[in-house]
């Protein structure tokens, strides 16, 4: 358990229930995982980045104005992967953690564009992120896949070139599942990225963009009629369009909830005002994430544990949170058959001691 992330309102045995839950993360980013200490690394490897080395003025550095300002310090982070050897060490490590953390699969955002226009060839990068994948799953047990995610902010460049990486059979990684959109929601509308998601998903990808983070309920709507999103990111603003909520949760469209991240970027202004109360009573299908955890101070135990103090949830209520993320997640059946039931045992043994 990390000492820093007990949240004093949630009972100690609820914490530890938390920290040996099997989980299934779907909504976390490749670069926004890196741990203070391979961010310090890579900082004390190019000094000429703004980056801090010192792990402690990291926390000041992680501390955002608004999202603007969130994605400009992403940014540099992004900066300090120069070399495939940077981005096999990432996404290894990242995955070392979410085994520490019992997670037992992920889908992990990765934004290619920001590394090939910054110069990394792109048949390292994609034989980077494979080989780790690999290890991770054969080292830690963990199971990760890819969603690769258009920049939208840097413009239909981006699009273009994220779904060629996504769709030619001779740089396309294996462990690609699915498509999706970040970034800045301000100014940068859904519709137009609506033939890249139909290119996306004619090549066999899911569609599951960011939406509804920090613009209104119509991003929604048209993340899910332009680009026929299977999940939401976020969706936080869906809780202001009761008919929205309604459809969401009749066609089984779940969302993929960041408490925390919601508010280190001033999205939602408390944790008490954040709106995942709404969208189960609303019968919403809620998965729970940590999409950039160590910029964000948190990591998925704490995410569970701050579920659990919002929505009131004992062990029973935790597990079944973790299996509306194997639900949610593009697994084969087999395999989400198999996080299921550990989940299960898991779950009996702990309230039979
Ligand atoms: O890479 C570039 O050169 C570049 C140029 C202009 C704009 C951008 C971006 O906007 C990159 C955004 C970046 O942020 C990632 N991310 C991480 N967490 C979140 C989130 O909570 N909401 C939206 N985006 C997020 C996203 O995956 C992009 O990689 C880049
Ligand atoms: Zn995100």
């Amino acid at each position: 358990m990390t000492e820093h992330l007990v949240d004093p309102d949630v009972p100690r045995d609820l914490h530890a229930f938390i920290a040996g839950l099997p989980k299934a993360e779907l909504h976390v980013h490749h670069v926004g995982s890196a741990s203070p200490r391979i961010v310090s690394e890579l900082a004390a490897r190019h000094p000429d980045s703004k980056v801090p080395t010192d792990p402690e003025a990291l926390v000041d550095f992680f501390t955002f104005t608004d999202f603007a300002h969130f994605i400009d310090v992403y940014l540099s982070v992004v900066d300090l992967i120069r070399t495939p050897e940077d981005v096999r060490l990432l996404t290894y490590e990242v995955a070392r953690d979410m085994a520490r953390q019992q997670v037992r699969y992920a889908e992990l955002t990765i934004t290619p564009f920001s590394s090939t226009r910054r110069g990394i060839d792109e048949g390292a990068f994609m034989d980077a992120i494979e080989d780790a994948r690999k290890a991770a799953e054969a080292e830690f047990g963990t199971v990760l896949r890819w969603c690769f995610d258009i920049p939208g902010e840097a413009g239909l460049e981006s699009a273009e070139e994220t779904v060629r990486l996504a769709t030619d059979d001779r740089v396309r990684p294996e462990g690609l599942v699915s498509f999706g959109l970040g970034g800045p929601e301000i100014g940068v509308g859904r519709p137009q990225f609506k033939p890249y998601f139909d290119q996306a998903i004619a090549a066999g990808l899911h569609s599951v963009p960011h939406a509804g983070e920090t613009t209104g309920p119509q991003t929604v709507w048209d993340a899910l009629t332009d680009l026929r999103a299977e999940r939401i990111g976020h969706g936080t603003s869906s809780a202001r369009d009761p008919r929205l909520l309604a459809h969401l949760a009749e066609r089984r469209i779940p969302l993929e909830v960041c408490p925390t991240s919601n508010i280190a970027t001033r999205a939602v202004r408390s944790l008490d005002e954040h709106p995942i109360k709404e969208f189960t009573r609303a019968g919403v299908l809620v998965t729970i994430n940590s999409d950039d955890p160590p910029m964000f101070g948190t990591d998925l135990n704490n995410e569970y544990a701050v579920a659990a103090r919002l929505l009131g949830l004992d062990e029973r209520g935790l597990a079944d949170l973790a299996k509306n993320a194997v639900e949610a997640s593009f697994l084969d059946a087999p395999g989400k058959t198999r996080i299921r039931d550990e989940i299960d045992a898991y779950t009996a043994k702990w309230l039979a001691a």
